[in-house]
């Protein structure tokens, strides 16, 4: 059974082509979409970017992190590829929501400590996301194995244990600055992100 549930649709164009839009409702008050470009179905190894939902630097330009960055390569090299899939996850602050991550932000900026102590001090798992939903709204749209834009292994094994088979991981490396530096490097050290240049 399902988590998700898909909604609606619609155009969107945008600077890298023309995307579709899906909407997705997860009980009891989630909202996730999905863009679209191409036949991603019929594709045999699709481009497939799962993003976890960053306000402040998705549409805030922060750049205390890489997501922004990220997330307009992923749409680049889609548009590139002429197809692919961005799952479009609201798991804010790694899924302790946006108002938790400030809290998490004003710790490491008065206290010095990294993410991972910030989140613990406030009393949350370092990482609290779960892919399950992602792996679902894939499985809705069709596309069961592909190529993972990511360089975090553990997207690759929670998608892996959903059940899809992701036939390559690709790194996305992107928006690296003197503001994001220990960030990146806590990625690497604590989560064993993937961050040097292959
Ligand atoms: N709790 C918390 N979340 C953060 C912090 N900085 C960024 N995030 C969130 O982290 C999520 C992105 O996760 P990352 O670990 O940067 O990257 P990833 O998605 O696991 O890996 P990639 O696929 O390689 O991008 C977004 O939801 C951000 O809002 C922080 O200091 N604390
Ligand atoms: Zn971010």
């Amino acid at each position: 059974m399902s988590s998700v549930k898909l909604t609606g649709s619609a155009r969107l164009p945008t600077a890298w082509g023309d995307f579709t839009i899906y909407g997705f409702a997860e009980a009891p008050d989630k909202e996730h979409v999905a863009l679209v470009m191409g036949q991603p179905d019929q594709a045999e190894a699709p481009l497939v970017r799962v993003h976890s939902e960053c306000l402040t630097g998705d549409a805030l330009f922060s750049q205390r992190c890489d997501c922004g960055p990220q997330l307009e390569a992923a749409m680049q090299r889609i548009g590139e590829a002429g197809t692919g899939v961005i799952i479009y996850l609201r798991q804010e602050g790694r899924g302790i929501g946006l108002l938790n991550k400030i809290r998490a932000y004003g710790l490491q900026d008065r206290e010095g400590a990294d993410t991972v102590e910030a989140n613990e001090a406030l009393g949350f798992a370092p990482d609290a996301r779960d892919y399950g939903v992602a792996a679902d709204m894939l499985r809705i749209l069709g596309v069961l194995s592909f190529r993972l834009l990511t360089n975090n292994p553990e997207k690759v094994a929670g998608l892996e244990q959903a059940g899809l088979q992701v036939l390559a991981r690709l790194p996305i490396l992107a928006g690296r600055n003197p503001h994001n530096h220990a960030y990146l490097e806590t990625k690497a050290a604590k989560f064993g992100h993937q961050l040097k240049a292959e």
